[in-house]
Formats: C-alpha cells, structure tokens, sequence
C-alpha cells in the first residue's frame, strides 16, 4: 500500500467529519412514521453524495407500510455501480441510512443529531450504526480516484434505510434481482459492525439472529385514578410485569420450554478457538458499567453472546415514564422484548414456542383482561466460511492498515439481509467491522472515534485494491 494515500486520507479528516455531519444532521429515523420523510430524503442524499465519484445510482420504490393504522412510504433502496469492466471482477458492498431513534432527554450529552468532536470522538447517531462507515467506503473512492488508482474490481452499492426496522421489503426486492443486479458479483462486504475490544481488529463470521415480540394488555376503557379505583380492578401493567417477569431467570436463562433444543452443539475445534481470542472480560464489564456479570469466565461469556440465544427486555408502550409522579393506571400497555437466536433455531418454531408460553403464563395469571401476544420482525443467524479469499483479502487489508492479524469473531447482533446476500449470490460475505467496542451504537452518545473513522477509510481502501488477488 502507497504511504501517500494514507496520509493523504489522514489530511482529509476535516472534509470526511464535514460529510458525516450533513449526515448525521438527518434524522432518517426508521421506526418514526413522522420521520420517515427524513429517511427518504436520507438515501436521496446518499445518491447525490454517490454521484460526485462517478456511482451510477437508482432508487427502487418499495411501496408503502401500514405503520400504526396508516400507509407510510417506505424509503427506496439505493442501487449503485461503479465500473462496467467484463474482465474485472464485481464486489457488492451493503450498508444502511437509517438509525435508531435518539433524543437529547434520554441521557446524551450533545445534541444526538448534531456531530460533535470531543477527544477524539465523533459524538452522533449513526456516527457508528452505519452512516459512518457508509460514508468510510465513499470517502475510499474518492481516493482512489484522486491519486488515480485503477479500481481493480467493479463495486455495486446496495444502501437500505429499513434496516433498524426489519429490512421491510428488501428480501422480496433482492429475490427479484438475483439475475438482475444481483447477477456477477463475486465478493459481498457489509461493514456494520464492531470490533471486540477497543485497539484490536477484527473480521466477523457470525451473526445472531432475531425474534421481536409484543404484548398487548387491555382491560379498562381508559387510565384510571388510581386512588378512586386502586384496588378494585386489574390493572393491565401488574398483568404485563407479571407475565414479563417470567420469561428469563436473574442469570438471562430463557424460561421457554424447548427454546435451547435446536442449538448446534459446539465441536471441539471451536471451542479451541475461543482460547485466542483477546478479550477482555473486566474492561468489558466496566465498559457497561455493571457491577457483575451473569457469566465472567471469558470463553463461556463470548459463547453466550455469539452462540446461545438471549433475551432482552425493550420496554413498554402505554405505561407512565416521565420525571415525577402520575397517579394513574394505565387501560393498555403493550410490552416489547426480543430474542436473539443462534444456529440452527429457526424463527418460525421460535414464534410457536414462545407465543404458546405466554399463553400458558397468561392462563395461570387469571386475569379476565385481554391479552394479545403477536410475534414481530425476525432474521435467521448467519455463519460465513472464513476460508474464502474474501476473507483472506479482509484479513490482509487490516494487517496493512493496523499491522497486526485481526481477530476472527462473531457477532451478537442481526444483520437481517447478510445471508439474503449469500444464498441470492450464492457467494461469501465478508463481515468488516471498521467500529471500537464502546462506540454506544442504540444507545445514549453513540461515537465512532477519529482513529476508527480514518482507518475505516484506509482498510476499505486496502480491501478493495486486495481483492485484486482473491
Ligand atoms: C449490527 C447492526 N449494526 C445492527 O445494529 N443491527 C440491528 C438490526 C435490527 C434487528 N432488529 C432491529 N434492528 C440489531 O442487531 O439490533
Ligand atoms: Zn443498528
Ligand atoms: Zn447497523
């Protein structure tokens, strides 16, 4: 790799900060039905940013969603192409424009959609998940182009802005493309996720999948005062808590019966793997501030986050949750959990068991309120074969960048549309995750730091020209 192109990419931090804050300032929130013009405008802004390199875009009109009783339009997915060459051949890069919602009450320190530089970190949503490193593979091209690099492959762009929201859509649209635009591509590369620790790379092979939920308590025409009627009827929330309550033990073991049956036994060559990986489980635990760990053995707790299904509790609509007190009961409350499940669980038998558990809690509950438990959104887990050249091109472009060997890991997140990709192309999927461990992503002060975003940069560079030899 020409040291000059690094260091051009390094003296180009200010202009690349200044493109990520454009981004950044849009609020392509994809669950907010009131901020789903945003999310549009957001993939517009990605075409028109596309277009300065040459990227030959389209957007595809996926239709519209029903969103609580309306049709809301959903944001068209962005094709992109770059390069025509029949003798070369094509990598498909994925990543998503919309984000998680954020708001400067729940606890950020800055304003969440206005980039803020404090030491060295890029305080903002999406700073991290995902417009950061979206923007890390144009910024790539960019310089390629400036220093007049031959590109060595073609590069197809495939940007979503649904993907915090279960994909809507782009299954279907993919399944339609797999001889369209879908056709000739050689390697897919998806950089969406986070490296394990803070200073070491990593490459990533597995991903988790997921299983949402909700639950629908109603039982009284409206909220009640709950002196004048405390006591004499039975309050959805109580219901929801008590039916909540039962679905893990103090240590996140799953309560529902038979939801660990279809879990891949581990073989003895993985479980030798584990041993060299770097992991640090004390500065982990710091690092979210907890006081102890259900599991603090390091192997055991990264098979748990990468290999055995979780459960988390979201939250739940309807209930009082401002500052202060409100005296009241709440008439329906709408409790949101999720399940992350793990090869070879498939979503359809998890649905069934845990909707028919609820069931079963439910009735022992006795409650003459209306209960209403639906399964939402899912995606199956995912594992690549990290043998592929295109890992082997992934592994050698962190080694230019970051002169060490990156860590093979995998992933308790969901990346809904990964294996869509390499069942539709019938080809690897290289998982490059250009973020640090502590970038927040979902949660308060999101970040991606300096360093990762330049050496985001650098390693998508590096990649690209190393495809050349896969
Ligand atoms: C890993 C990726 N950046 C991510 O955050 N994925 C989300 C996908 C999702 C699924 N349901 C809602 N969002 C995640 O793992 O939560
Ligand atoms: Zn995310
Ligand atoms: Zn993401």
């Amino acid at each position: 790799m020409k040291h000059h192109r690094y260091r051009d990419v390094e003296s180009s931090y200010e202009h690349y900060k200044n493109v990520l804050a454009e981004a950044v300032a849009i609020q392509s929130v994809s669950a907010d039905p009131g901020r789903r013009n945003e999310t549009i405008r957001m993939v517009h802004w990605m075409k028109d940013y596309l277009t300065k390199f040459g990227v030959e875009s389209k957007l595809v009109d996926l239709g519209d969603q029903l969103l609580e009783g309306n049709q809301v339009p959903l944001p068209p997915v962005l094709f992109g192409t770059l390069g025509h060459d029949k003798s070369k051949k094509t990598l498909l890069v994925y990543g998503h424009l919309d984000v998680q919602p954020a708001e400067k009450s729940d606890g950020w320190n800055t304003e969440p959609f206005v980039l803020t530089e404090k030491d060295g970190k890029l305080f903002g949503r999406g700073s991290s998940d995902d417009k950061g490193p979206v923007l890390c593979w144009a910024h790539a091209i960019e310089m390629m182009q400036k220093h007049k690099v031959d590109i060595p492959v073609n590069i197809k762009f495939c940007f979503e802005a649904m993907e915090e929201s279960g994909s809507v859509g782009l299954e279907e649209l993919l399944t339609k493309e797999k001889d369209g635009f879908l056709q000739d591509v050689d390697f897919c590369c998806i950089s969406d996720s986070y490296w394990l620790g803070t200073t070491k790379p990593c490459l990533t092979f597995g991903l988790r999948g997921i299983c949402s939920f909700q639950v629908e308590v109603t039982g009284i025409a409206q909220d009640l005062h709950s002196g004048v009627y405390g006591g004499v009827v039975h309050e959805p929330l109580a219901d929801l808590f008590w039916v909540m309550s039962q679905l893990t033990d103090v240590n996140g073991n799953i309560l529902v019966p038979g939801i660990y049956d279809d879990v891949a036994p581990m073989t003895d060559e993985e479980r030798k793997s584990y041993e060299t990986i770097d992991f640090d489980v004390t500065e982990f635990r710091d690092s979210v501030g907890a006081k102890r760990l259900p599991i603090e053995d390091k192997n055991k707790l990264l098979q748990r986050r990468w290999r055995e299904p979780s459960l988390a509790v979201h939250g739940v609509e309807g209930a009082f949750y401002g500052k202060g007190e409100k005296t009241v009961i709440p008439s329906k409350v709408i409790g949101k959990f999720s399940i992350r499940i793990v090869p070879n669980m498939k979503p359809e038998k998890v649905n069934s068991l845990v909707i028919s558990y609820l069931n079963d809690v439910w009735k022992k509950r006795g409650s003459p309120n209306t209960f209403n438990p639906q399964p939402g959104h899912g995606a199956l887990p995912w594992v690549a074969n990290v043998q592929d050249p295109n890992f082997q091109a992934g592994a050698r472009a962190m080694k230019h960048v970051h002169n060490v060997e990156p860590d093979l890991i995998r992933e308790g997140c969901s990346i809904p549309i990964t294996l869509t990709f390499q069942d539709l192309t019938g080809k690897n999927v290289l998982l490059l995750p250009l973020g640090a461990s502590d970038d927040m992503a979902h949660s308060q002060n999101e970040k991606n730091n300096k360093r990762n975003y330049v050496e985001g940069v650098k390693t998508l560079l590096a990649y690209i020209l190393e495809l050349k030899h896969a």
